[in-house]
């Protein structure tokens, strides 16, 4: 079977640094794909890759088992990590340049863009300068001139990062429908509430290497068992010394717990009930995505690594580093 998009032993060297390692993936027809990596995991050079804005120094990609040209680009709509709009221009003015860029114009496309911006919330900014708009609203003017032209394939890097959680919903709701209308969807992201909600296939990128992926709820499947989610009331500190624990990640109401064995479950919920912790809900055999990637990624790295702290360097790298991406890349 041919693949959408194919990613063949992509490697990627800055330097001595190997910042994509033999990297490969499928993403079938009508997919939503998550690239999902922890910072500089190289999620971006994978994606610039897959764009051919940089060229592999081994591997190859393949569209629909055929060598990537230059057409792909046409087929496109990219959302790149740094954004890049000009300023002075009219919010629908560039709304309608990109789309004419890409080869399409007429009165369909403006009112297509007049209802992106109605969803958005921005219709009665149309006629404002970019440079008006917050950061937040200028990155969603920037995902409207990224599918203005229908394209078939929408690659989007880290597409939430900035965006409050109303428009955070607002985007999660406009990208399910292009899936519905069969457009083919790769985004990259460190958010996996997100990935989970809406990826049917992931790969989780660590360090250059992928180091897992495949349909997500096969993926979840093989991990879950031993594995219960938990909501409580109570202290369960004393499970952390209990010999049937392998590993539990606590977030004071909500727990997620390993156990040594399948038979231990029901050592589990004895313990709980024989220690008055009121238990709200007891799923075994339940992983959530965020757990998959916390075991796989965190325990190969430094300890004390969170995805919280994840968060706080994407603030600071975002604010320090400047990857120069220009409109040429849209
Ligand atoms: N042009 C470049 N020159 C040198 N090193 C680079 C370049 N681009 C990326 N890197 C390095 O390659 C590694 C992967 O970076 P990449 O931007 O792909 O990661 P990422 O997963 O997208 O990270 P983030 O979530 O922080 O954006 C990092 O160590 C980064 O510093």
């Amino acid at each position: 079977m041919a693949f959408a998009l194919e990613a063949r032993n992509l490697v990627k060297n800055f330097g001595e640094l190997s910042a994509v390692d033999k990297v490969s993936f499928n993403i079938p027809e009508g997919a939503v794909f998550g690239l999902l990596g922890r910072n500089g995991a190289g999620k971006t050079t994978t994606i610039r890759l897959l764009m051919n804005i940089y060229f592999p120094d081994e591997g190859e990609v393949l569209l629909r088992g055929v060598n990537v040209g230059q057409e792909f680009r046409d087929k496109v709509g990219y959302l790149p990590e740094e954004r890049g709009l000009y300023k002075k221009m009219k919010v629908l003015d560039t709304i309608l340049f990109f789309a004419e860029l890409k080869g399409v114009q007429g009165p369909q496309v403006k009112s297509k863009a007049l209802e992106y911006l109605e969803r958005f919330e921005l219709l009665d900014r149309k006629d404002a300068k970019v440079e008006d708009l917050s950061k937040g609203n200028q990155q969603k003017i920037q995902f409207i001139c990224t599918v203005i032209h229908d394209p078939e394939f929408i690659i989007l890097d880290e597409p939430f990062s900035g965006l409050d959680p109303v428009n955070t919903n607002i985007l999660k709701d406009i990208i399910l429908e292009l899936k519905k209308a069969g457009k083919i969807i790769i985004f990259s992201t460190h958010l996996m509430d997100f990935a989970e909600k809406m990826c049917d296939h992931i790969a989780i990128i660590h360090e250059g290497k992928i180091i897992e992926q495949g349909d997500l709820s096969e993926l979840k499947r093989s991990y879950s068992q031993k594995n219960i989610s938990l909501v409580y009331e109570g202290d369960i500190k004393f499970l952390e010394s209990q010999s049937c624990v392998e590993k539990m990640e606590d977030f004071g109401r909500f727990t997620g717990i390993q156990v040594k064995e399948k038979e231990d479950v029901q050592t589990l919920l004895r313990l709980l009930v024989e220690n008055n912790i009121t238990v709200k809900r007891f799923d075994a055999n339940d992983i959530s995505l965020h757990e998959i990637f916390i075991n796989l990624t965190a325990d190969r790295s430094s300890p004390s690594s969170t995805i919280e702290q994840q968060e706080v360097d994407a603030v600071s790298t975002n604010s320090s580093e400047s990857k120069q991406e220009t409109l040429q890349n849209a």
